[in-house]
């Protein structure tokens, strides 16, 4: 479904990525894990087309991606950005399924469906600034929900939310995702949550940014919120993610 060869970008003089090689395959959900500041957001903006990169190819289905693909959502860190303030919680989420052709109904019933998935039902004719961060973050990954897109770019969604709502919304998105055969790249600060969710976990290195890992994440599903984190095949995982993340791959493997 998604393939990033070679991905290199630069700001100016800075070399921010150089050289991602990695691949989401069709229903796959790959997280991706890396130090602050590696150039996470600027691969998930140059594969969502936002970004020219200095070198390099995102292919999605073969197609090289020159702008926004139609079937492509993508909930970004930023919050406070992503919505319109003139719209309603219902009118943000309802308004990117005018391009499914969707009736004003549909539309509307769509809305609430996603965003009572979200637990803001009683929110739905809120505007932006009637609501916390964390709420229109909701609004956000309702609004990239509803829209069922065929590939779904996620950075940081869950970071401005309280811990409950945040295991809710992951296990929400795994749902989703089942049901519709979703391909997801989920970008995160959150080892544990790269595990829970990953079928797949992508570790970058230092900017400028390569790829040092591609791990296989081997748990059963569906996942469990409480019986998964506490599997040994988890634990050992997630230790191994953080030693890779701090740049310690010598450390591997040592209990
Ligand atoms: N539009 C821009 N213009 C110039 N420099 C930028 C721009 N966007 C990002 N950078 C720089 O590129 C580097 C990588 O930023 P980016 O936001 O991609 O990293 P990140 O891994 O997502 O960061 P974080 O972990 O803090 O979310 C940083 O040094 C940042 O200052």
């Amino acid at each position: 479904m998604l393939k990033v060869v070679n991905l290199a970008h630069a700001y100016g003089d800075q070399q921010v990525l150089a050289g991602i090689d990695l691949s989401v395959g069709d229903g796959e959900l790959v997280s991706v894990v890396g130090p602050s500041g590696c150039g996470k957001s600027t691969l998930l903006r140059s594969i969502a087309g936002l970004i020219k990169p200095s070198h390099g190819q995102v292919l999605i289905n073969g197609v090289p991606v020159e702008q926004t693909p139609d079937d492509l959502a993508v909930v970004f860190q930023d919050y406070s950005r992503s919505l319109f303030p003139w719209l309603s919680a219902a009118g943000n989420v309802a308004l990117p399924l005018r391009r499914k052709g969707m009736s004003r109904r549909a539309r509307r019933e769509a809305a609430l469906a996603a965003l009572d998935q979200v637990g803001l039902a009683g929110s739905a004719d809120k505007y932006p600034f009637e609501m916390s961060g964390g709420m229109q973050q909701r609004v956000a990954i309702a609004r990239a929900l509803a829209y069922r897109p065929a590939l779904l770019l996620m950075d940081e969604p869950f970071a401005s939310v309280d811990a409950q709502t945040r295991e809710d919304l992951e296990d929400l998105v795994l749902a989703v995702r089942a049901n519709h055969n979703m391909s997801i790249l989920l970008i995160t600060h959150d080892i544990d949550e790269s595990v829970y969710v990953g079928d797949r976990v992508v570790v970058l290195t230092r900017s400028p940014a390569t790829v040092t890992e591609s791990l296989t994440v081997d748990l059963p599903s569906p996942r469990d919120q409480i019986a998964t984190r506490e599997l040994e095949a988890f634990v050992r995982l997630r230790s191994e993610i953080g030693r890779l993340v701090r740049g310690r791959p010598d450390l591997v493997g040592e209990q």
